[in-house]
Protein backbone atom coordinates (compact mmCIF):
# COMPACT_ATOMS: atom_id res chain seq x y z
CA UNK A 1 0.00 0.00 0.00
CA UNK A 2 0.87 3.84 -0.53
CA UNK A 3 2.53 5.70 2.15
CA UNK A 4 1.28 9.51 1.99
CA UNK A 5 3.40 12.01 2.65
CA UNK A 6 3.18 15.84 3.09
CA UNK A 7 6.17 18.03 3.24
CA UNK A 8 5.27 21.67 4.31
CA UNK A 9 8.07 24.24 3.37
CA UNK A 10 10.07 22.98 0.50
CA UNK A 11 12.97 24.60 1.27
CA UNK A 12 16.68 23.46 2.01
CA UNK A 13 15.74 20.60 4.93
CA UNK A 14 11.80 19.84 3.33
CA UNK A 15 13.24 19.39 -0.12
CA UNK A 16 15.94 17.39 1.05
CA UNK A 17 13.71 15.46 3.11
CA UNK A 18 11.08 14.62 0.24
CA UNK A 19 13.83 13.37 -1.59
CA UNK A 20 15.22 10.99 0.94
CA UNK A 21 11.62 9.53 1.50
CA UNK A 22 10.98 9.11 -1.92
CA UNK A 23 13.34 6.20 -1.69
CA UNK A 24 10.60 4.28 -0.49
CA UNK A 25 9.06 1.81 -2.76
CA UNK A 26 5.93 2.31 -2.72
CA UNK A 27 5.50 6.41 -1.41
CA UNK A 28 3.47 9.51 -2.97
CA UNK A 29 5.32 12.96 -1.70
CA UNK A 30 2.96 15.83 -1.49
CA UNK A 31 4.49 19.36 -0.91
CA UNK A 32 3.11 23.00 0.15
CA UNK A 33 5.15 25.78 0.17
CA UNK A 34 3.95 29.44 0.93
CA UNK A 35 5.69 30.77 -1.98
CA UNK A 36 4.61 29.64 -4.89
CA UNK A 37 7.98 29.97 -7.00
CA UNK A 38 9.35 27.30 -4.91
CA UNK A 39 6.26 25.24 -4.87
CA UNK A 40 6.36 25.07 -8.50
CA UNK A 41 10.12 24.19 -9.00
CA UNK A 42 10.02 22.00 -6.06
CA UNK A 43 7.44 19.61 -8.67
CA UNK A 44 9.63 20.44 -11.76
CA UNK A 45 12.92 19.50 -9.76
CA UNK A 46 11.00 16.19 -9.06
CA UNK A 47 11.52 17.14 -5.08
CA UNK A 48 7.63 16.34 -4.99
CA UNK A 49 5.54 13.89 -6.67
CA UNK A 50 2.39 16.50 -6.22
CA UNK A 51 1.67 19.68 -5.09
CA UNK A 52 -1.09 20.96 -2.97
CA UNK A 53 -2.80 24.74 -2.81
CA UNK A 54 -2.80 24.60 0.82
CA UNK A 55 -0.88 22.96 4.40
CA UNK A 56 -4.07 21.73 4.68
CA UNK A 57 -5.24 20.20 1.82
CA UNK A 58 -1.29 18.47 1.37
CA UNK A 59 -2.11 17.29 5.14
CA UNK A 60 -5.87 15.93 5.20
CA UNK A 61 -5.02 12.65 3.56
CA UNK A 62 -1.56 12.07 4.30
CA UNK A 63 -0.04 9.20 6.77
CA UNK A 64 3.08 11.36 7.79
CA UNK A 65 3.06 15.17 7.91
CA UNK A 66 6.35 16.79 8.31
CA UNK A 67 6.65 20.72 9.08
CA UNK A 68 9.60 21.75 7.73
CA UNK A 69 9.51 25.80 8.25
CA UNK A 70 10.76 28.38 10.00
CA UNK A 71 9.91 27.36 14.05
CA UNK A 72 7.13 30.13 14.67
CA UNK A 73 6.25 28.89 11.98
CA UNK A 74 5.71 25.38 12.88
CA UNK A 75 4.01 26.66 15.97
CA UNK A 76 1.33 28.47 13.66
CA UNK A 77 0.54 25.21 11.35
CA UNK A 78 0.66 23.27 14.50
CA UNK A 79 -2.31 25.69 16.29
CA UNK A 80 -4.27 25.87 12.39
CA UNK A 81 -3.87 22.04 12.04
CA UNK A 82 -5.10 20.43 15.55
CA UNK A 83 -8.08 23.28 15.41
CA UNK A 84 -8.93 23.31 11.91
CA UNK A 85 -7.80 20.29 9.48
CA UNK A 86 -9.47 17.01 9.56
CA UNK A 87 -6.38 14.21 9.34
CA UNK A 88 -6.40 10.82 8.49
CA UNK A 89 -6.83 8.67 11.61
CA UNK A 90 -3.43 7.33 12.88
CA UNK A 91 -1.49 9.85 11.05
CA UNK A 92 1.75 11.05 12.87
CA UNK A 93 2.95 14.91 12.60
CA UNK A 94 6.50 15.39 12.74
CA UNK A 95 8.85 18.80 12.40
CA UNK A 96 12.80 19.18 11.55
CA UNK A 97 12.55 22.49 13.54
CA UNK A 98 16.20 23.29 15.15
CA UNK A 99 14.37 23.87 18.89
CA UNK A 100 12.37 21.93 20.32
CA UNK A 101 11.08 22.83 24.03
CA UNK A 102 8.50 25.19 22.39
CA UNK A 103 7.44 23.20 19.91
CA UNK A 104 6.55 20.09 22.25
CA UNK A 105 5.04 22.29 24.80
CA UNK A 106 2.18 22.88 21.53
CA UNK A 107 2.22 18.63 20.99
CA UNK A 108 -0.62 18.23 23.27
CA UNK A 109 -2.71 20.13 21.47
CA UNK A 110 -3.02 16.61 19.29
CA UNK A 111 -4.05 14.84 22.42
CA UNK A 112 -7.12 13.11 22.84
CA UNK A 113 -6.90 12.76 18.91
CA UNK A 114 -6.30 9.92 17.04
CA UNK A 115 -2.71 11.60 15.57
CA UNK A 116 0.13 12.18 17.44
CA UNK A 117 2.81 14.97 17.20
CA UNK A 118 6.09 14.09 17.71
CA UNK A 119 9.10 16.57 17.39
CA UNK A 120 11.84 15.67 15.02
CA UNK A 121 15.58 17.48 14.40
CA UNK A 122 17.92 16.54 11.63
CA UNK A 123 21.32 17.43 12.87
CA UNK A 124 22.18 18.34 9.04
CA UNK A 125 22.30 20.76 7.18
CA UNK A 126 24.03 24.04 5.84
CA UNK A 127 24.19 28.09 5.78
CA UNK A 128 22.42 27.47 2.84
CA UNK A 129 18.34 28.02 2.41
CA UNK A 130 16.02 27.27 -0.65
CA UNK A 131 14.96 24.30 -2.14
CA UNK A 132 17.51 24.80 -4.80
CA UNK A 133 20.10 23.37 -2.14
CA UNK A 134 18.51 20.16 -1.52
CA UNK A 135 20.03 17.17 -1.83
CA UNK A 136 18.77 13.09 -1.38
CA UNK A 137 22.19 12.29 0.92
CA UNK A 138 21.91 15.67 2.90
CA UNK A 139 20.92 13.31 6.64
CA UNK A 140 22.94 10.46 5.71
CA UNK A 141 25.16 9.79 8.70
CA UNK A 142 23.99 12.94 10.76
CA UNK A 143 22.00 12.99 14.05
CA UNK A 144 18.59 12.91 13.71
CA UNK A 145 16.78 13.80 17.02
CA UNK A 146 13.37 12.65 17.86
CA UNK A 147 11.44 14.22 20.80
CA UNK A 148 8.87 11.99 21.66
CA UNK A 149 6.44 13.51 24.44
CA UNK A 150 3.64 10.85 26.00
CA UNK A 151 3.56 7.02 25.61
CA UNK A 152 1.42 7.40 22.59
CA UNK A 153 4.01 9.56 20.96
CA UNK A 154 6.69 6.68 21.83
CA UNK A 155 5.01 4.34 19.50
CA UNK A 156 4.36 6.86 16.96
CA UNK A 157 7.98 7.90 17.30
CA UNK A 158 8.74 3.96 16.61
CA UNK A 159 6.94 4.06 13.43
CA UNK A 160 8.17 7.26 12.24
CA UNK A 161 11.74 6.05 13.16
CA UNK A 162 11.25 3.20 10.97
CA UNK A 163 10.22 5.27 8.18
CA UNK A 164 12.74 7.95 8.35
CA UNK A 165 15.00 4.84 8.05
CA UNK A 166 15.61 5.45 3.93
CA UNK A 167 17.29 8.53 4.84
CA UNK A 168 20.36 6.83 6.80
CA UNK A 169 20.72 9.60 9.67
CA UNK A 170 21.58 7.98 13.33
CA UNK A 171 18.20 8.24 15.04
CA UNK A 172 17.94 8.94 18.77
CA UNK A 173 15.29 9.68 20.72
CA UNK A 174 16.08 13.02 23.77
CA UNK A 175 14.29 15.21 26.02
CA UNK A 176 12.87 18.67 24.55
CA UNK A 177 14.63 20.20 27.38
CA UNK A 178 18.13 18.59 26.84
CA UNK A 179 17.99 18.83 23.15
CA UNK A 180 17.25 22.84 23.50
CA UNK A 181 20.64 22.90 26.26
CA UNK A 182 23.00 20.69 23.75
CA UNK A 183 21.86 22.44 20.54
CA UNK A 184 22.42 25.89 22.20
CA UNK A 185 26.27 25.10 22.73
CA UNK A 186 26.88 23.21 19.64
CA UNK A 187 24.52 25.34 17.04
CA UNK A 188 22.68 28.08 18.30
CA UNK A 189 25.20 30.03 20.66
CA UNK A 190 28.31 29.62 17.79
CA UNK A 191 25.84 31.62 15.17
CA UNK A 192 25.63 34.45 17.81
CA UNK A 193 29.27 34.38 18.36
CA UNK A 194 29.87 33.95 14.42
CA UNK A 195 27.49 36.91 13.50
CA UNK A 196 29.56 38.88 16.50
CA UNK A 197 32.33 38.33 14.96
CA UNK A 198 31.54 39.65 11.37
CA UNK A 199 29.98 42.64 12.75
CA UNK A 200 33.16 43.34 14.64
CA UNK A 201 35.50 42.77 11.45
CA UNK A 202 32.85 45.47 9.99
CA UNK A 203 33.19 48.10 12.85
CA UNK A 204 36.75 47.48 12.71
CA UNK A 205 37.18 48.03 8.76
CA UNK A 206 35.59 51.30 9.24
CA UNK A 207 38.62 52.80 10.51
CA UNK A 208 41.12 50.20 8.85
CA UNK A 209 39.42 48.61 5.06
CA UNK A 210 42.44 46.98 4.54
CA UNK A 211 41.19 44.76 7.50
CA UNK A 212 38.78 43.31 5.69
CA UNK A 213 40.81 42.13 3.16
CA UNK A 214 42.72 40.13 5.54
CA UNK A 215 40.15 38.02 6.33
CA UNK A 216 40.87 35.08 4.91
CA UNK A 217 40.92 31.75 5.65
CA UNK A 218 40.57 30.76 9.67
CA UNK A 219 38.38 33.92 10.08
CA UNK A 220 36.01 32.71 6.82
CA UNK A 221 35.77 28.64 8.34
CA UNK A 222 34.96 30.71 11.52
CA UNK A 223 32.01 32.23 10.41
CA UNK A 224 30.88 30.65 7.56
CA UNK A 225 27.59 30.09 9.52
CA UNK A 226 27.19 33.87 9.64
CA UNK A 227 25.78 33.38 5.98
CA UNK A 228 23.05 31.47 7.48
CA UNK A 229 19.16 32.05 6.47
CA UNK A 230 18.15 35.43 8.96
CA UNK A 231 14.32 34.98 9.41
CA UNK A 232 15.15 31.15 10.47
CA UNK A 233 17.89 32.17 13.02
CA UNK A 234 15.68 34.69 14.34
CA UNK A 235 12.73 32.16 15.33
CA UNK A 236 15.37 29.88 16.63
CA UNK A 237 16.93 32.70 18.82
CA UNK A 238 13.45 33.47 19.72
CA UNK A 239 12.40 29.75 21.12
CA UNK A 240 15.83 28.89 22.84
CA UNK A 241 16.42 32.29 24.82
CA UNK A 242 16.61 30.99 27.69
CA UNK A 243 19.01 28.58 27.10
CA UNK A 244 20.95 30.87 25.26
CA UNK A 245 21.09 33.05 27.93
CA UNK A 246 22.91 30.78 29.88
CA UNK A 247 25.19 30.75 27.51
CA UNK A 248 25.88 34.46 27.97
CA UNK A 249 27.38 34.07 31.33
CA UNK A 250 28.77 30.79 30.83
CA UNK A 251 30.82 32.20 27.68
CA UNK A 252 31.17 35.72 29.96
CA UNK A 253 32.72 33.25 32.57
CA UNK A 254 35.38 32.05 29.65
CA UNK A 255 35.88 35.28 28.12
CA UNK A 256 37.15 36.37 31.45
CA UNK A 257 39.33 33.54 32.52
CA UNK A 258 40.94 33.53 28.68
CA UNK A 259 41.83 37.46 29.60
CA UNK A 260 43.38 36.29 32.58
CA UNK A 261 45.37 33.91 31.09
CA UNK A 262 46.47 36.76 28.01
CA UNK A 263 46.76 39.12 30.92
CA UNK A 264 49.54 37.00 33.11
CA UNK A 265 51.21 36.30 29.77
CA UNK A 266 52.58 33.19 30.93
CA UNK A 267 53.50 31.26 27.95
CA UNK A 268 53.40 27.69 29.05
CA UNK A 269 49.66 28.71 30.44
CA UNK A 270 49.37 30.00 27.08
CA UNK A 271 50.16 26.77 25.47
CA UNK A 272 48.36 24.70 27.87
CA UNK A 273 45.15 26.94 26.50
CA UNK A 274 45.65 26.37 23.04
CA UNK A 275 47.03 22.70 23.36
CA UNK A 276 43.58 21.33 25.50
CA UNK A 277 41.29 23.33 23.07
CA UNK A 278 43.39 21.07 20.21
CA UNK A 279 43.34 18.09 21.62
CA UNK A 280 39.70 18.29 22.89
CA UNK A 281 38.73 19.52 18.79
CA UNK A 282 41.04 16.59 17.45
CA UNK A 283 39.13 13.99 19.29
CA UNK A 284 35.25 15.68 18.22
CA UNK A 285 33.99 12.72 16.14
CA UNK A 286 34.26 14.63 12.56
CA UNK A 287 32.93 11.60 10.83
CA UNK A 288 29.60 11.93 11.95
CA UNK A 289 28.20 14.73 9.97
CA UNK A 290 27.00 17.03 12.84
CA UNK A 291 25.29 20.69 13.17
CA UNK A 292 28.77 22.17 12.51
CA UNK A 293 30.27 19.74 10.19
CA UNK A 294 27.97 19.97 7.04
CA UNK A 295 29.75 19.09 4.70
CA UNK A 296 32.75 16.55 3.98
CA UNK A 297 35.94 18.66 3.41
CA UNK A 298 39.25 18.02 1.89
CA UNK A 299 42.14 20.28 2.13
CA UNK A 300 44.78 19.97 -0.77
CA UNK A 301 47.67 22.07 -0.43
CA UNK A 302 48.26 23.17 -3.68
CA UNK A 303 50.09 26.22 -5.96
CA UNK A 304 47.91 29.01 -6.32
CA UNK A 305 46.88 28.65 -9.84
CA UNK A 306 44.42 27.76 -12.05
CA UNK A 307 46.22 24.82 -13.51
CA UNK A 308 45.97 23.33 -10.05
CA UNK A 309 42.46 23.12 -9.76
CA UNK A 310 41.95 21.94 -12.79
CA UNK A 311 44.10 19.58 -12.61
CA UNK A 312 42.06 18.05 -8.95
CA UNK A 313 38.67 18.33 -10.46
CA UNK A 314 39.64 16.65 -13.57
CA UNK A 315 41.22 13.81 -11.73
CA UNK A 316 37.84 13.56 -9.34
CA UNK A 317 35.49 13.76 -12.78
CA UNK A 318 38.17 11.05 -14.19
CA UNK A 319 37.25 8.60 -11.43
CA UNK A 320 33.48 9.02 -11.15
CA UNK A 321 33.53 11.60 -7.69
CA UNK A 322 30.93 13.96 -7.84
CA UNK A 323 31.85 17.09 -5.62
CA UNK A 324 29.38 20.05 -4.52
CA UNK A 325 32.46 22.72 -4.02
CA UNK A 326 35.35 23.80 -4.72
CA UNK A 327 36.99 27.01 -2.91
CA UNK A 328 40.58 28.46 -2.42
CA UNK A 329 41.16 29.70 1.34
CA UNK A 330 44.45 31.81 1.28
CA UNK A 331 45.42 31.32 4.39
CA UNK A 332 49.24 32.32 3.29
CA UNK A 333 50.67 35.70 2.59
CA UNK A 334 53.13 33.23 0.24
CA UNK A 335 52.19 31.87 -3.88
CA UNK A 336 50.20 28.67 -2.07
CA UNK A 337 46.74 28.01 -1.34
CA UNK A 338 44.68 25.72 0.07
CA UNK A 339 42.05 23.83 -1.82
CA UNK A 340 39.05 22.88 -0.19
CA UNK A 341 37.11 20.12 -1.75
CA UNK A 342 33.90 19.45 -0.56
CA UNK A 343 31.74 16.45 -1.65
CA UNK A 344 28.43 14.89 -0.40
CA UNK A 345 29.23 12.01 1.74
CA UNK A 346 32.16 10.53 3.85
CA UNK A 347 32.39 8.42 1.41
CA UNK A 348 32.79 9.99 -1.36
CA UNK A 349 35.54 12.28 0.56
CA UNK A 350 37.47 8.94 1.14
CA UNK A 351 37.43 7.73 -1.96
CA UNK A 352 38.29 11.19 -3.54
CA UNK A 353 41.21 11.09 -0.85
CA UNK A 354 42.79 8.37 -2.13
CA UNK A 355 42.48 8.88 -5.78
CA UNK A 356 44.22 12.22 -5.02
CA UNK A 357 46.91 10.48 -2.79
CA UNK A 358 47.46 8.41 -5.86
CA UNK A 359 48.00 10.67 -8.82
CA UNK A 360 48.87 13.77 -7.38
CA UNK A 361 52.28 14.81 -4.98
CA UNK A 362 50.00 17.29 -2.96
CA UNK A 363 49.47 17.23 0.94
CA UNK A 364 45.71 16.64 1.55
CA UNK A 365 44.35 16.33 4.47
CA UNK A 366 40.80 16.09 6.60
CA UNK A 367 40.11 19.35 8.98
N1 LIG B 1 19.13 25.04 7.48
C1 LIG B 1 19.58 24.06 8.22
O1 LIG B 1 20.76 23.75 8.14
C2 LIG B 1 18.67 23.33 9.15
C3 LIG B 1 17.39 23.79 9.42
N2 LIG B 1 16.56 23.10 10.27
C4 LIG B 1 15.20 23.56 10.57
O2 LIG B 1 14.37 23.15 9.49
C5 LIG B 1 13.38 24.13 9.21
C6 LIG B 1 13.50 24.57 7.75
O3 LIG B 1 14.77 25.12 7.53
P1 LIG B 1 15.36 25.32 6.05
O4 LIG B 1 14.85 24.27 5.16
O5 LIG B 1 16.82 25.50 6.21
O6 LIG B 1 14.73 26.71 5.66
P2 LIG B 1 14.48 27.31 4.18
O7 LIG B 1 14.44 28.77 4.35
O8 LIG B 1 15.44 26.71 3.21
O9 LIG B 1 13.03 26.75 3.86
C7 LIG B 1 11.89 27.08 4.57
C8 LIG B 1 10.71 27.05 3.60
O10 LIG B 1 9.51 27.20 4.35
C9 LIG B 1 8.64 28.00 3.58
N3 LIG B 1 7.61 28.54 4.48
C10 LIG B 1 7.72 29.52 5.39
N4 LIG B 1 6.55 29.68 6.03
C11 LIG B 1 5.69 28.78 5.50
C12 LIG B 1 4.34 28.44 5.74
N5 LIG B 1 3.60 29.06 6.66
N6 LIG B 1 3.78 27.44 5.01
C13 LIG B 1 4.49 26.80 4.06
N7 LIG B 1 5.76 27.09 3.78
C14 LIG B 1 6.36 28.05 4.51
C15 LIG B 1 9.53 29.03 2.94
O11 LIG B 1 8.92 29.62 1.80
C16 LIG B 1 10.74 28.17 2.57
O12 LIG B 1 10.64 27.64 1.27
C17 LIG B 1 13.60 25.24 10.23
O13 LIG B 1 12.71 25.04 11.30
C18 LIG B 1 15.02 25.06 10.69
O14 LIG B 1 15.16 25.50 12.02
C19 LIG B 1 16.95 21.90 10.83
C20 LIG B 1 18.20 21.39 10.56
C21 LIG B 1 19.16 22.08 9.74
O1 LIG C 1 25.88 25.20 8.55
C1 LIG C 1 26.03 24.58 9.58
O2 LIG C 1 27.08 24.05 9.93
C2 LIG C 1 24.88 24.44 10.49
O3 LIG C 1 24.94 24.81 11.62
C3 LIG C 1 23.67 23.75 9.90
C4 LIG C 1 22.55 23.55 10.86
C5 LIG C 1 21.69 24.59 11.08
C6 LIG C 1 20.61 24.40 11.94
C7 LIG C 1 20.45 23.19 12.55
O4 LIG C 1 19.42 23.03 13.39
C8 LIG C 1 21.29 22.14 12.33
C9 LIG C 1 22.36 22.33 11.47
Amino acid sequence: METKVAIIGLGLIGGSMALALQRHEHVFVTGFDADERTLCEALHLGIIHGKADTARRAAESADYIFFATPVNETIRLMKQASEEWSLKPGAVLTDTGSTKTNIMEHADLFEGTDTVFVGGHPMAGSHKSGVRAAREHLFENAYYLLTPAGRKDAAAARRLEEFLGVTKAKLAVVSAAEHDAMTAVVSHFPHLVAASLVRRLEDEAEDRPFARELAAGGFRDLTRIASSNPDMWRDITIQNRDELLDQFDLWQQEMEAVRGIVERGNPDEIRRFYDGARAYRDALPLKAQGALFASFDLNVDIPDNPGAISEITGILAEAGISITNVRIVESRADVFGILVVSFQTADDREKGRLCLMEKTGYEINIT
